[in-house]
């Protein structure tokens, strides 16, 4: 049974700006949650979001608002603590709120693996790598500052996959930014865009042929989200790979797109697919459709990226790797053993459950007042 459910905002300033088309974001805010049962296993999730709204429906405030006062006391004093009723039981009653689902269907099932005794990996059918290769975005808004992080992260073999965050500025100069990037990393590197969602199909059409044309190898959500159509289009008249991001608020989504031809990768997310199981599912959708896979982030801290991180494990086929970066651009670690990227990579923690811990006098001590 279900003891409590306990959830905290922490602040963490980011190491430098990073600044993307919908929001500059100077510190991420972590909405932690914390499950305790009766039979003393606690579990913790987490949900992250984007300057604010700037990303999306939800906000920190609001997934800690909703969660307190809506799903806690929906699950508080439940008898079984079996995840799979628990969720439906959550999913058929609370609409909408993904990010906070996802939050407590991670915390359920950090619970379960502990209790089990197995990895989250094992829980959601097994892993099948131990380690992901990690995408590193540059995102300072200045191209000499980004060249010089890209090579300083080659030096360290931390990345070598780099992913620029485009939109912001007019066409001309974006694309001049990343071609700029490109021709100093050269074949070192994997360097893709992400422009979120800020350009017409007219500028998508130009922009993409530019970059497809000086070996930028994906182009990440061009259009807006509603736009399916155009990315289609898209994915149709270019060969460098069209990732869908925004697009995708779950399994429907990912099969409507996966059914119309909608986009050549899907970047899987946790929080925007509403939960592990329904991200499974896009991933899932998307294997049996042929398009590629790539584990994505909303700038989660530890907690919420060594979950994707198990998730991502269990992929058979992962051919665009993961941008599971996000701990690295906070300036404080709130677990009591970081993740631990080395050779390009995230090692998949191996310890039960999520095999992640968080320090909690950390956590008192930075917790929002
Ligand atoms: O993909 C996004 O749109 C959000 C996020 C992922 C990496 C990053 O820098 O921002
Ligand atoms: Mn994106």
């Amino acid at each position: 049974m279900i003891r409590d459910i306990e959830t905290t905002l922490v602040d963490v300033p980011t190491i430098r700006p990073h600044k993307l088309s919908v929001a500059t974001m100077t510190t991420q805010t972590l909405v932690l949650v914390r499950v305790r049962c009766e039979d003393g296993i606690e579990g913790w999730g987490e949900a992250t979001t984007i300057g604010g709204l700037n990303y999306g429906e939800e906000s920190p405030e609001s997934i800690k608002a909703n969660i307190d006062a809506h799903i806690a006391p929906l699950l508080v004093g439940t008898e079984g603590a079996g995840v799979a009723p628990l969720m439906k039981h959550l999913r058929k009653t609370i609409q909408g709120n993904r990010f906070a689902k996802c939050a407590i269907e991670t915390a359920l099932l950090d619970m379960q693996g502990q209790r089990l005794g197995v990895p989250l990996s094992e829980l959601l059918g097994g892993r099948v790598r131990a380690s992901l290769p990690v995408a590193w975005t540059l995102a300072s808004g200045d191209t000499a500052q980004d060249i010089a992080e890209a090579e300083a992260m080659l030096e360290k073999r931390r990345h070598r996959i780099f992913k620029l965050k485009i939109g912001a500025r007019g066409l001309k100069e974006d694309v001049a930014h990343v071609l700029a990037i490109k021709r100093a990393l050269g074949e070192r590197a994997s360097v893709r865009v992400d422009v979120n969602q800020a350009w017409s199909e007219l500028e998508a059409v130009r922009g993409i042929a530019a970059l497809e044309e000086g070996g930028i190898d994906l182009v990440e959500q061009p259009v807006r989200a509603e736009n399916r159509a155009a990315l289609r289009r898209l994915a149709a008249r270019f060969d460098v790979a069209i990732m869908a991001d925004e697009a995708l608020h779950g399994p429907l989504d990912a099969f409507d797109i996966a059914r119309n031809g909608g986009a050549d990768v899907f970047a899987v997310k946790i929080a925007q697919s509403g939960g592990l199981v329904p991200a499974q599912q896009v991933a899932t959708v998307a294997q049996l459709a042929g398009i590629g896979l790539y584990g994505g982030t909303m700038l989660e801290g530890g907690v919420g990226t060594a979950a994707t991180a198990h998730l991502c494990s269990t992929f058979t086929d992962l051919s665009w790797d993961t941008e599971l970066f996000g701990p690295l651009l906070l300036t404080e670690e709130l677990l009591e053993e970081p993740l631990v990227y080395a050779d390009f990579a995230l090692r998949v923690p191996d310890k039960p459950g999520l095999g992640v811990r968080i320090d909690a006098d950390k956590l008192r001590r930075m917790r929002r007042q």
